[in-house]
């Protein structure tokens, strides 16, 4: 093996940029000196946001029972879970109430039977195809596989039905497997406006992580998931700064004493403009101009701008009593529901709106005094004080929480490079398939498995065709 290389910088310290910190120290050993630069907290889109004393979850908030990366990283770093589903669903296409979930379980066998036959059963074991497929990965990742594209990822895990799905729609791969207009528009496009807050024209792919993202037994992070961030910065060893990065300049000679450092990377700390030099460049935040803009100087070919645009999502929290006449037209006291999803529908303003715990409470979200709970609502815009007054009869705050959320999903999708030159790898290229947690972690071990192989030369580590097949006879 090739002497480790003296310095790695990693830009973006969410959970993407952390795990690779994490992952980078594992494969490289105790003397790289890793610099992790963040520009605003870290944790980046898993946050949380106080209200009267009590946090909650105001990113990335569910995680599935079968994100394995997740999973270690809450035991190893000696973190504890909260389980996170729970209260009943309805569904909701702005004058009625199209589903309505109860709490009887045979009852609600009999009215998804009724309402869509055996629909619900066939979508569930298609969501199970797709992910058995996809846990692929672990197995490839703990021999040390690495891919240098996504398509090459995706192609090893599903083959040329993975690579279909990322240039379909979800609407297309769905009907193509036989699925009702009814069951589509009023059971799968709410689950997309709550998770991706898009419509049926998303990625067959982003679709079915999306349709995972409803399953049973999802779970969260004790205190908040950006624990886990700050757990795997601190387990990683590395070096926190805390500035923004402004651009990555290809150094034109070499660096007296050490030939192997290619980039400087150049940025702002408070009122000072500073710069390192180091081997290797790890970028784990989206590259466009809204996100971190951050450009790339003296590359030849040159490294373009990015365009990824990413969707804007309102995240409004809002205690008080909710108005259930705006989701139904039959009058109710009380509607008895803790989640309203929302059917494809231009004149409705809200994607969902749910009652939400806070990140110490286990599932058991309580009403104040007067009855009142804190509720959560999705929407594209900004939420107006008359459309608050008609979602709730009363209430005593609203706050809310603007975000670049995700990609805007429009296939077919052309993902960008992971490798965008020697050293220099790009992580959130993974978010053109799915943006979800254990995607960027799944991108941040390949990203640390990739700088590893290619820095020793070991290119039968990389991309390797019919790694299924090869590793099944593996222990
Ligand atoms: C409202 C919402 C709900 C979600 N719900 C879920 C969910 O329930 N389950 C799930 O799995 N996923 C969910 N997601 C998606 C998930 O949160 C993201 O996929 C994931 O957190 C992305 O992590 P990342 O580290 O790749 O990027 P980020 O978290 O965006 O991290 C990038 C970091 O880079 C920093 N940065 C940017 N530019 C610079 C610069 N120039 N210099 C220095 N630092 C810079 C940013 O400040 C940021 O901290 C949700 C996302 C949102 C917004
Ligand atoms: C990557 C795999 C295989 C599974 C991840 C499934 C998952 C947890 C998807 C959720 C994706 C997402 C962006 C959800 C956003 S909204 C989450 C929640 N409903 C909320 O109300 O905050």
């Amino acid at each position: 093996l090739r002497a480790p290389p003296d310095r790695i910088a990693i830009i973006g310290a969410g959970i993407g940029g952390t795990s690779a910190a994490y992952y980078l120290r594992q494969k490289f050993g105790k003397d790289v000196k890793i610099d992790l630069f963040e520009r605003g907290e870290v944790g980046g889109r898993l946050a949380t946001i106080t209200l009267q004393g009590q946090e909650y979850e105001a990113g990335g908030s569910v995680i599935h029972p079968l994100n394995l990366h997740m999973k270690r990283f809450v035991k190893d770093l000696g973190l504890s879970t909260l389980q996170s589903s729970g209260g009943l669903i309805g569904v909701s296409n702005g004058d009625t109430l199209v589903f309505e979930e109860s709490s009887w379980f045979i009852i609600n066998i009999i009215k998804l039977i009724w309402q869509y036959g055996f629909q619900p059963l066939r979508m569930h074991m298609w969501v199970e195809d797709v992910l058995d497929k996809f846990m692929r990965i672990y197995r490839y990742q703990s021999h040390d596989y690495a891919f240098s594209s996504v398509e090459n990822l995706l192609h090893s895990l599903g083959g040329d039905d993975f690579l279909g799905m990322l240039n379909r729609t979800f609407l297309e791969t769905l009907q193509k497997a036989g699925f009702s207009e009814k069951f589509l528009d009023e059971m799968i496009a709410p689950i997309n406006r709550v998770n991706y807050g898009q419509s049926m024209d998303i990625n067959g792919f982003v679709g079915a992580v999306s349709l995972a993202g409803a399953d049973s037994g999802l779970w969260a992070i004790e205190g908040g998931n950006k624990l886990v961030c700050s757990r795997l910065l601190q387990a990683s060893k590395s070096n926190l700064i805390s500035g923004s990065v402004m651009y990555i300049e290809k150094t034109r000679t070499k660096q007296t004493g050490n030939p192997t450092k290619m980039y400087q990377v150049v940025y702002q700390t408070g009122s000072e403009t500073r710069s390192d030099f180091y081997d290797i460049v790890l970028v784990a935040t989206p590259l466009n101009r809204k996100m971190s803009n951050i450009t790339f100087l003296n590359f030849d070919p040159p490294i373009e701008e990015f365009h990824q645009h990413y969707q804007q999502i309102v995240a409004t929290f809002i205690k008080g009593k909710l108005n259930s006449s705006s989701f139904n037209s039959r009058a109710l006291d009380e509607l008895g529901l803790s989640t309203i999803l929302t059917t494809d529908n231009s004149h409705l303003f809200i994607n969902s709106i749910g009652i939400v715990s806070s990140v110490r409470e286990n599932n058991n979200a309580q009403p104040s005094t007067d009855g009142a709970f804190v509720w959560k609502a999705f929407s594209p815009e900004t939420l107006t004080k008359e459309q608050l007054l008609k979602l709730f009869l009363s209430y005593e705050y609203a706050v809310k929480q603007h975000w670049h959320a995700y990609p805007h999903y429009k296939p077919p999708e052309k993902c960008s490079s992971i490798i965008l030159h020697d050293r220099l790898y790009y992580l959130n290229a993974m978010e053109c398939a799915a943006s979800a947690m254990e995607m960027s972690a799944i991108a941040a071990h390949n990203a640390a498995l990739l700088a590893y192989h290619r820095w020793n030369g070991h290119t039968d580590m990389i991309d390797q065709e019919d790694l299924y097949e090869k590793l099944k006879t593996e222990l």
